[in-house]
Order: C-alpha cells, then sequence, then structure tokens
C-alpha cells in the first residue's frame, strides 16, 4: 500500500471518534427538530382547535374544550400586548421582553430587524426579532418558547373613524410543571434584564410634540423625535459656583429619590422654574441637566396641543427619565384662564411670523393638572421645566412650590461669571485686561451670550493674540453699551472705538479727583 494511502487510512482512523461524534451530534439535532416541529404543529392544531370550539359553542362551552384540550397539550402561554389599558400606553413589561429577546433571541433566529437607534455606538446596529418568528430560551433547566405575534385590523376599505393600528405582542409558552418557576422567577429575570438592556441600548432624544396630533386618532403618535445632542454641561455654565452646586445637588439627590418619594406619599417628579432675561442660559441650563441626569427631553409646544384631553395623552405618552420643557411659558397660554382676546392673538401672530397654531384650547387648569393632577403620577422619574423672560407675569397658581419646586434666576454676568466664560472660551485664569473689565461688567448689564459671542475667534487665523483681540472686543462692546444708555439708548452716534477713548478720559478724571 503506497504510504500515502496508508497514512490517510490512518488519519481517517484516529479522526472516527470525531466524525462518529459529529454523526451522533446531527442525530440529536435532527430529533430535536422533529421534537421541534412536533410542538409547533402541536401549538397550532391548539390554537385551530380553542378557535373553532369557541366560535362554535360559545364562550362557555369553549371554556370547557379549553379543559378538555389542557388534559392532553401540557403547554402554557402568557402573552405581552404592545399596548395595555385602553391603549393608552405602551406597556412596560412588552418593552423589556423586546430589549431581552433583542439581546438573547437575535442570536437564535433567523428573521431579524434592524434598528440604528444607537448609531453614535461602535454596535452600529441593534437586532430583534421580527414578527411571527420564534426562539427559545433555557432558565434553570427549563425550556421555554418565545414568539412575536401580530394582530392585523380588519380596516373597512370606506370609514369616517380611523381605522384601529396593528397589534403586536409576544407569546410565552412552556411545560406546566415549570409553571412556579417562570411566574416565581423567569418572568422577573426576563422584566428585570430587559429593563436594564433596554436602558443600556437607549439613545437619548429629544422630543417635540405634532401639531397634526388627534387624540381620537390611534395611527398617530402624539411625539417625534431626534437623537439628543445638545453638549452643554454643568462644566460650561457660566454661574455663581455656590448656586451651580445647589442645583447639580437637587438634580442628583432627585434622580436618587425613589424610595424617598415613596414613602413620603408624592409621586415622583419635581418641577423648575427658570426665568431671567434673554440670553442668560435658561435653554442651556436644560440640555445640561438632561445630560447629567442621562434624561431623555420632550420639548412640549402647547400652542400645538388642542385641547386639555390632547394634553393628558401627550402626558401618558412620555416615559420615565425625562424632562419636560415649556419654554417661554408666558406666551404660551393665557395665564388668566380665558383663551386669549382674537386681536391680541393677530398681533402675537404678526410678530411670531404668523405660523402659530391658534387652535389650542388647553386651559390654565388643564395645564395645572398636566403638572400636579392625578395623571402628572403616570410614569415617574420626571423633571417639569418651565422657563420664561417675565416671572413677574405668571400666574402664582402655576409657580407655588410643589408645582415648581425651585425657581432658578438666571441673570447678567458679573465678574465671577465672565470669569468661568473666560476659562471656557479662551482657556485663561487671568489677564491684565481682566481689572478693566471687571469695572466695566460690574456696571453694566449684559448677558452671558453676549459675552460669550464676544470672546468667541472670528477668523480662522486668529490664533495668537486672539485672547487679546476677544477681551478687547468685550471692552468695546461694554464700552458701547455703557455710552447707549447714558445717551438714551438710540440717539448714540460715538463708534466703539470713540467710546474707549472717552472711556480713558473717565477713568483718567476719576484717578484725578480721588486723588484731591
Ligand atoms: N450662563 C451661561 N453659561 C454659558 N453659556 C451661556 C450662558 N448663558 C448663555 N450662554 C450662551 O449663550 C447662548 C444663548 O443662551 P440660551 O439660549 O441658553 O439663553 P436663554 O436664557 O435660553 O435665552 P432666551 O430667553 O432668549 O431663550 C448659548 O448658546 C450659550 O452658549
Ligand atoms: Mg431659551
Amino acid at each position: 500500500m503506497p504510504e500515502s494511502l496508508n497514512s490517510a487510512l490512518q488519519r481517517a482512523e484516529s479522526e472516527k471518534p470525531v466524525t462518529e461524534g459529529l454523526e451522533r451530534e446531527m442525530r440529536m439535532e435532527e430529533k430535536w427538530a422533529g421534537w421541534g416541529s412536533a410542538l409547533a404543529s402541536a401549538m397550532f392544531l391548539w390554537a385551530v382547535v380553542r378557535q373553532y370550539f369557541s366560535t362554535i359553542f360559545g364562550d362557555s362551552l369553549g371554556a370547557y374544550a379549553a379543559k378538555l384540550v389542557a388534559l392532553v397539550y401540557p403547554y402554557i402561554e402568557i402573552t405581552f400586548f404592545e399596548y395595555t389599558g385602553e391603549r393608552l400606553k405602551r406597556s412596560e413589561a412588552y418593552a423589556a421582553v423586546e430589549s431581552y429577546l433583542a439581546a438573547s433571541g437575535s442570536t437564535h433566529a433567523r428573521r431579524l430587524k434592524a434598528d440604528n437607534d444607537r448609531e453614535d455606538s461602535g454596535s452600529a446596529l441593534v437586532l430583534s426579532m421580527d414578527d411571527h418568528e420564534e426562539v427559545t430560551d433555557t432558565f434553570s433547566g427549563a425550556k421555554l418558547y418565545w414568539s412575536s405575534q401580530i394582530i392585523h385590523s380588519k380596516s373597512p376599505s370606506f370609514s369616517f373613524y380611523p381605522s384601529q393600528p396593528d397589534r403586536r405582542y409576544y407569546r410565552l409558552s412552556f411545560h406546566r410543571r415549570h409553571r412556579d418557576l417562570i411566574a416565581k422567577s423567569y418572568l422577573r429575570h426576563v422584566l428585570d434584564e430587559g429593563k436594564i438592556i433596554g436602558l443600556k441600548n437607549r439613545r437619548r432624544r429629544l422630543y417635540t410634540n405634532n401639531s397634526t396630533y388627534d387624540s381620537y386618532d390611534y395611527r398617530k403618535r402624539g411625539w417625534s423625535h431626534v437623537p439628543f445632542e445638545h453638549p452643554a454641561n454643568f462644566d460650561t455654565i457660566a454661574m455663581d459656583a455656590e448656586k451651580k452646586r445647589e442645583i447639580m445637588e437637587d438634580l442628583i439627590a432627585f434622580s436618587r429619590g425613589k424610595e424617598f418619594y415613596l414613602r413620603i406619599g408624592k409621586p415622583w417628579k419635581r418641577g423648575y422654574l427658570l426665568h431671567g432675561p434673554p440670553g442668560t442660559g435658561k435653554s442651556t441650563m436644560i440640555a445640561a441637566m438632561a445630560n447629567l441626569l442621562d434624561y431623555d427631553v420632550y420639548d412640549l409646544e402647547l400652542t400645538a396641543v388642542k385641547n386639555n384631553s390632547a394634553l393628558r395623552k401627550l402626558l401618558l405618552e412620555i416615559s420615565s427619565k425625562s424632562i419636560i420643557v415649556i419654554e417661554d411659558i408666558d406666551c404660551s397660554i393665557d395665564l388668566s384662564g380665558k383663551r386669549k382676546k382674537e386681536s391680541q392673538k393677530s398681533e402675537e401672530e404678526k410678530k411670531l411670523g404668523g405660523e402659530e397654531n391658534t387652535d389650542s384650547k388647553v386651559t390654565l387648569s388643564g395645564l395645572l393638572n398636566f403638572i400636579d393632577g392625578l395623571w402628572s403620577a403616570c410614569g415617574g422619574e420626571r423633571l417639569v421645566v418651565f422657563t420664561t423672560n417675565f416671572v413677574e407675569k405668571l400666574d402664582p397658581a402655576l409657580i407655588r412650590r410643589g408645582r415648581m419646586d425651585r425657581h432658578i434666576e438666571l441673570s447678567y454676568c458679573d465678574f465671577q461669571v465672565f470669569r468661568v466664560l473666560a476659562r471656557n472660551y479662551l482657556g485663561i485664569e487671568n489677564h491684565t485686561l481682566f481689572d478693566e473689565i471687571r469695572c466695566l461688567i460690574e456696571e453694566r448689564n449684559i448677558t452671558p451670550a453676549d459675552v460669550a459671542e464676544n470672546l468667541m475667534p472670528k477668523k480662522i487665523t486668529e490664533v495668537a493674540g486672539s485672547v487679546e483681540v476677544c477681551l478687547r472686543s468685550l471692552i468695546q462692546d461694554l464700552l458701547a453699551s455703557k455710552l447707549k444708555s447714558a445717551k438714551g439708548g438710540d440717539e448714540m452716534m460715538e463708534t466703539p472705538a470713540a467710546a474707549e477713548e472717552n472711556y480713558g478720559d473717565d477713568k483718567e478724571k476719576e484717578s484725578a479727583s480721588s486723588s484731591t
């Protein structure tokens, strides 16, 4: 026998146990596949039989039939519908199962749905089971069968009423001998794991309410969203350091306060009123709050909400771990509780470019209910933030403690605030021009937004010496505003350069008078 053939035979002999093992495994797989398809057929038959009995004999006879079949069909089924409670709110259990199966089931399922909700991360696509797909799971030795199902709505070809949407659900099947294990441990395990996976996969979002939202039309969603990508944080917010620390501590205490709120019998939510002149950082602070707590932001445009009932339904669609924002609250609603007068409305529309939706019938009492009525407790872990430029215009009922728990004033720049901005924008702690700026800034009302604008580099080439250029630009701005107010606003004739000269003269006069 040639040498090569000999060695090939020897190799085959030595690999025999391996191939035998493989064959055994394949036989086992075939056996399992057989069992799997037998089980699937049994489930299908059971569904047909159940349907048949209940349509032919009605509910009571159907129930007897179910008992009869249960004698020979040992499997128990649990369903998790996407919408429960008259479809007002997406079921949290459904969402948790979805996340759990997306993580554990997607490795076994053959038909998957892909979602790029986490396109910012390395794992670009999140995969989940497609409709009518089945996967198995094991838990403490028990085998469980999950399937994703959909009931298509039977919509008439023509109807005045909006058609019902399709109903999605997950079905869990298991042998009845595992009933206790499933009820006591497995379901908790799925919900807890699913919640953790859901939070990990979640990409924070910025929501806005749809102006076409009709609370009676199930097909329309109340909110649309984009990824939340605002980079603001508390390090970059320029404000009194002590006040900033207090706000941060308050926010963190709130986010960790689940047990506390439960103990004192209050819904887990907190209201903030941010007030101050335009450009003092109210919107920036909301973004920083969301980034600090890792919350979603729901930017509620009240003028686009049709009525109180639509407002309530919007509230129910808001997830927990979120900030509900109503900007410029004084402009959004008639705070006297009555509808705005037509003349007043059209004037405001002109100012706003005529695009405002004036159909809103949201009333003050509707808004108060939204903030702290019975319905507001659905969901939990929410901040409600109002902003306004005119705190004195607001109805006391709206901003009383308990509704707006913290009132935060964001104000004009003082020297401390300027120093934070200089550190952020220019990377400097000190400069020879700081003394001059200190004198000017203390006596002028300049917003952080105006200071920030001056500290921005204006040219790409402006690198060397840009610090001085920026600081001088700020000084000119401060001098110009000083002159403007001295000369009664619009009558200002001098250029900022002339103002700087005058300022120099003023300083000389000041020092001369102080030395005498
Ligand atoms: N306190 C601040 N700290 C850091 N940056 C600020 C601060 N205030 C304003 N800014 C800067 O000014 C810009 C405008 O600020 P922002 O939009 O937050 O003001 P606002 O108070 O919401 O104004 P408005 O009342 O007009 O809505 C922001 O882009 C931000 O960079
Ligand atoms: Mg703003």
